[in-house]
């Protein structure tokens, strides 16, 4: 419409210019003004513009196409974009209280009536926080497809913007699209990136974000079935005015499976692949020890992949722990050129951790390898038996033993101290902190140090931190020093195979002794 505005105005002025431009025999006035050359101008003028208004039309697609993007961009944001999920509950494995809970916001979505009628309101905010990839995205789409809602599924950094205002108009956007497309589910995930505590000086374009998205949850009353579902990692960043009575009062924990959760998990995600007989889900879980649903996820698809890259018709049980050792270790990686002098000191390194291991009987040792993975040039895969949830003062002291066994058995054979332990000795030193600072597991007193408490320990902390890891290594070099034969036998086992499994272990090293016997090492 206005490009045949802009023709019409062109042609007009066109017109008039030629007209104007001959005027001369007419009316002398104009002769000279309108001289030969300044006519040649205001032609040639013109007739660019009509070539440019031609050369629009003559691409039209082209023209219409990216006025229609810039419209797309312009006013429909990200946010806006919602979908009618077909997930039900049957395809979130475990998490059974959780979703106990959530069956109740279902039906208050379902029927609204029933709970008006008692003068109950719906619940507005759900906040979800645990570890990554534990299902939280997923659950949220289930709410929304149980309820046949409108999904608004938004990340929390989408909101946060250079210029003030524009995260705060967002997230009026995105509610009022919500209410319009009612009922709805509106999934903000990370949404510590907008909620986080305020600063003193709250002038900031976060502020502003946050403020919106309290009044929009203050906002909407209960004849519109809007449900908001926070996620976050870091349920302790969140303002305190987002997590008050009538906004994201519901929290509800999602942590990592247990065993009989992975189980579930790892059915629904094997449910329409091909299996070998020999796959034994529950075994599966027994293996992934510490995994979160994302990782499960991910595990069943590279056994498939595997499978296929092997030309098998069937998943096989041996697809399965190809697909978890990528999962653990990271890729492996092809031709690497390691010096035979550092092969040998990483062979010893890791035997290091496995023997130990072995002899605390800590967790099970399910493989060592030097074959290089990821960052690491040798690893060992160790999985406890059974789910943990609490730990003694000295189970943590025989991780941290195993952990820095491969510093021991290096300096134990070569007497020399490497750079290969960086890693080792990083969590190491964390999970001392957390015994000193988090768990009272420290001659500094049964305190939970806060950050002030920290810095003005501070030189006390890394005595004890230092007493602590020192206490430990030496320990641990006693046991290698005491079992260096079986050292030595295994590291060139491991030099000879490149990676020993669990069995093998005990096959050259007969089961592991009692770790009653051991206290009298
Ligand atoms: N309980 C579960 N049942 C079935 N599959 C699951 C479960 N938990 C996680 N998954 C799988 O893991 C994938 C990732 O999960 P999801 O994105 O929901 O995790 P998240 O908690 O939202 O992660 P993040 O905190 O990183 O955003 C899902 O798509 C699904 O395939
Ligand atoms: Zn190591």
């Amino acid at each position: 419409m206005k490009k045949k505005v802009v023709f019409v105005l062109m042609c007009t002025t066109l017109l008039i210019t030629i007209l104007l431009s001959y005027l001369k025999w007419y009316n002398t006035e104009f002769v000279e003004y309108f001289s030969s050359s300044n006519r040649v101008f205001l032609v040639l003028g013109s007739t660019l513009l009509v070539l440019y208004y031609i050369r629009l039309n003559k691409s039209p697609e082209y023209a219409h196409a990216h006025v229609k993007f810039d419209k797309k961009e312009k006013d429909q944001s990200p946010n806006e974009f919602f979908t009618k999920p077909k997930t039900t509950f049957e395809d979130v494995a475990g998490l059974g209280e959780v979703k106990e809970e959530l069956i109740e916001v279902i039906d208050f979505i379902n029927s609204p009536e029933k709970y008006k009628k008692m003068g109950a309101k719906i619940p507005k905010g759900i906040l979800f926080h645990g570890p990554p990839g534990t299902g939280k995205t997923l659950l949220a789409s289930a709410v929304a497809g149980e309820t046949k809602s409108s999904f608004f599924s938004v990340s929390g950094s989408e909101f946060v913007e250079k210029y003030v205002g524009v995260g705060a108009k967002r997230i009026r956007t995105l509610f009022e699209k919500a209410k319009k497309e009612s009922p709805s589910v509106i999934f903000i995930d990370e949404i510590d990136a907008i909620g986080a505590k305020r600063s003193i000086d709250s002038n900031n374009e976060k502020d502003q974000t946050l403020n919106q998205l309290l009044v929009e949850l203050d906002g909407f009353n209960t004849d519109q079935s809007v449900v908001v579902i926070g996620a976050t990692n870091r349920l302790d960043l969140l303002d305190e005015a987002l997590l008050r009575p009538g906004r994201f009062d519901r929290h509800m924990f999602i942590g990592n499976p247990n065993v009989k959760a992975r189980e579930e998990i790892l059915k629904v995600h094997t449910q329409n692949k091909p299996l070998e007989p020999d796959v034994v889900i529950k075994d599966l879980a027994k293996k992934t020890h510490g995994m979160s649903g994302a990782h499960l996820s991910s595990i069943a698809n590279e056994a498939a992949i595997i499978a296929v890259r092997e030309n098998k018709e069937k998943i096989s049980a041996h697809h399965f722990d190809c697909a978890i050792e990528r999962v653990i270790a990271g890729l492996q990686v092809k031709n690497p050129s390691i010096l035979s002098k550092e092969k040998e000191i990483i062979a010893y390194h890791e035997v290091g951790h496995a023997l130990i291991g072995r002899l605390l009987r800590t967790d099970m040792v399910q493989k060592v390898s030097i074959i290089p993975r990821g960052q690491a040039l040798g690893y060992v895969i160790q999985m406890p038996q059974d789910d943990r949830y609490i730990m003694t003062k000295d189970e943590l002291c025989n991780k941290i033993m195993v952990m820095l066994g491969g510093k021991a058995a290096e300096e134990l054979v070569f007497n020399h101290s490497s750079t290969g332990a960086k890693d080792d000795l990083k969590k190491v030193t964390d999970m001392v902190m957390s015994m000193i600072c988090d768990y009272g597991m420290s001659d500094l007193g049964y305190m939970h140090n806060n950050n002030v408490m920290i810095k003005a320990l501070g030189v006390q902390i890394s005595q004890e931190l230092n007493n602590i890891i020192n206490n430990c290594y030496k320990q641990a070099y006693l046991f290698l020093e005491a079992n260096k034969d079986d050292l030595k036998k295994v590291s060139d086992a491991l030099l000879e195979k490149e990676t020993l499994n669990g069995e093998e272990l005990n096959e050259l090293l007969g089961e592991p002794p009692n770790p009653e016997e051991l206290k009298a090492v």
